[in-house]
């Protein structure tokens, strides 16, 4: 199978290498090209300049001579010169062999999803995409999510294209605003044309005039149709579409006023949805410490002698559930060591579903596993954790390290770590449900990928280094339906987190267990 660009930051800095194999061919091309028309205009140059001469040139027999040459010969030369075409053609080879390691089409449609996503999830708007700024848009308040240190705005093509993966899935929500910029930038720059481009303002406005059609806006989809005829006035197709808008409009006036609103697709109305994208958009919320006293930052200990000669910065984040954090869990060359073990070996994350295990689009990474038997330093961690939360987490009693790598706009939606099914492949290692979550943050990131715990209302800034522990079952044994946590959109920035799950057998003396429920 074919490995997708999109779903991890590092498959998508893999397609940087083979553009820049296409840059030296386009440089070599380039380089050819000029050449021959300094060539060519050398020739040019040449004989222009002998007609030009006032002195008769036909009376030197010299000069007589090469002007029968030149129409007999040289110009012929230059005519059927195979040089154009044999620079056209190294290009095009060069270019097939690369094309093996070119993202696919499905890659453009998992990128401008991610974008879209980003969009929905921080309230961006468009236009402030389409020139390159991050800005959160409620109403007449603008916040600036993230500043780039330099500015990078889409062309009229690049929102075409997100446009257009939109309406091809007939999301018209999404597809208007992408083709009104689209639209909006062709215009502003009419008659220049990109050898690059695939579409032109007719292609934005045709698309932009039937969305809106769609979205039940006939006005829009009229006067749309109307601008596209200026320009193909011959188009008949478009005619008739001006014909049926009109009629419609005639047949009910009321339609031209009428601003359909149009619903974001795929995404019933969820309250935890709204919890979930508030979350996210504080880019990381905790509850004042102070204000909260039973919240507290210690030293663990743990009573362990490795703690005591090493001691952990532990914070309380969170009661019930309750969730703690680690400071520098890990040191800078320990997480770069992580993730370089697991590079080689990531894949599209799964989630199960049933029995199964799927690729879905609520949970865009790759991920590894990383046995202990790789490298001595996945020992080290399993001491570590073993002697902070005082459980074990040999195998079986532990899964083996989980490797995350986001992609463009990865997010891993609301979701718990344990099992909620009987029939769930968690079961398979006959050691029982997760009953505890490790999860390292290895990398930090420039903007989003807050980890947001939905019910109990707060979302963790990635904090680089440090680990978050929680519990997800009662010491009943029932999964703590608080524990509903989400990966944000990763709005700016490569996150890599790595997830230790801990299981329930094995640690009955470790966390004794309860009948009471709260507990
Ligand atoms: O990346 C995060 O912040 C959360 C990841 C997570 O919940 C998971 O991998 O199960
Ligand atoms: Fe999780």
């Amino acid at each position: 199978v074919r490995e997708d660009a999109f779903s991890a930051l590092t498959s998508v800095a893999r397609a940087l290498a083979p553009e820049r194999r296409l840059l030296g061919l386009l440089r070599r091309y380039l380089r050819g090209e000029e050449a021959r028309l300094r060539d060519l205009t050398r020739f040019y140059d040449k004989v222009l300049s002998l007609h030009e001469d006032s002195t008769a040139p036909v009376v030197n027999p010299l000069l007589a001579f090469t002007l029968i040459k030149r129409l007999q010969s040289d110009w012929k030369n230059v005519v059927h010169s195979l040089e154009a075409s044999e620079n056209i053609r190294a290009l095009k080879d060069g270019y097939e062999k690369v094309e093996q390691d070119l993202p696919a089409f499905e890659d453009l449609e998992g990128a401008a999803r991610a974008l879209m996503r980003l969009q929905d999830v921080y309230m961006l708007n468009v236009k402030g995409l389409a020139r390159g700024v991050f800005q959160r848009v409620t109403g007449s308040a603008v916040t600036d999510l993230y500043s780039p240190r330099r500015l990078f705005s889409l062309t009229a093509d690049d929102c075409f294209q997100v446009g257009k993966v939109a309406y091809d899935m007939g999301d018209y929500y999404h597809a208007i605003p992408w083709l009104e910029e689209a639209a909006s930038l062709f215009r502003g720059s009419y008659g220049e044309w990109k050898t690059e481009d695939e579409a032109s303002l007719e292609d934005a406005l045709d698309h932009l005039a039937f969305a809106y059609f769609q979205a039940g806006n006939i006005s829009c989809a009229l006067s749309l149709s109307r601008e596209f005829l200026l320009y193909s006035p011959d188009n008949k197709r478009m005619a008739r579409n001006v014909l049926k808008y009109e009629r419609l409009l005639a047949e009910s006036p009321h339609q031209a006023a009428a601003e359909a609103v149009i619903q974001r697709p795929n995404v019933p109305h969820l309250q935890t949805r709204d919890t979930y994208e508030e979350l996210c958009q504080t880019l990381g919320s905790q509850p004042i410490h102070y204000q909260i006293p039973s919240l507290y930052c210690s030293y663990e200990t743990n009573s362990s002698p490795y703690l005591l000669l090493q001691p952990i910065r532990k914070e309380v984040i969170h009661l019930r559930p309750f969730v703690v954090l680690y400071h520098n869990f890990v040191s800078d060359s320990e997480a770069q060591k992580i993730r370089e073990l697991a590079e080689p070996w990531l894949q599209r994350s799964v989630v199960a579903s049933g029995e199964r295990q799927l690729q879905v689009e609520y949970r865009i990474s790759k991920s590894a596993w990383l046995k202990d038997t790789v490298d001595p330093i996945l020992g080290t961690l399993d001491h570590r954790i073993a002697a902070l939360t005082g459980l074990d987490v040999q195998s079986p009693h532990a899964e083996y390290l989980q490797v995350v790598n986001y992609g463009i706009g990865g997010h891993y939606e609301p979701h718990f770590d344990h099992a909620t099914s009987p029939s769930s492949p968690l079961y398979r290692m006959k050691s029982g449900n997760r009953v505890a979550t490790f999860m390292i943050y290895l990398s930090s990131v420039e903007a989003g990928g807050a980890t947001a715990f939905i019910y109990a209302n707060f979302s963790m800034p990635v904090v680089k280094n440090a680990a978050l522990f929680w519990w997800n079952l009662h010491r009943n044994g029932e999964g703590d339906d608080d524990t509903l946590h989400a990966g944000c959109p990763v709005l700016v920035g490569d996150k890599w987190v790595a997830n230790k799950w801990i299981h329930e057998y094995g640690q009955e003396f470790r966390r004794p267990c309860s009948s009471r429920p709260e507990d």
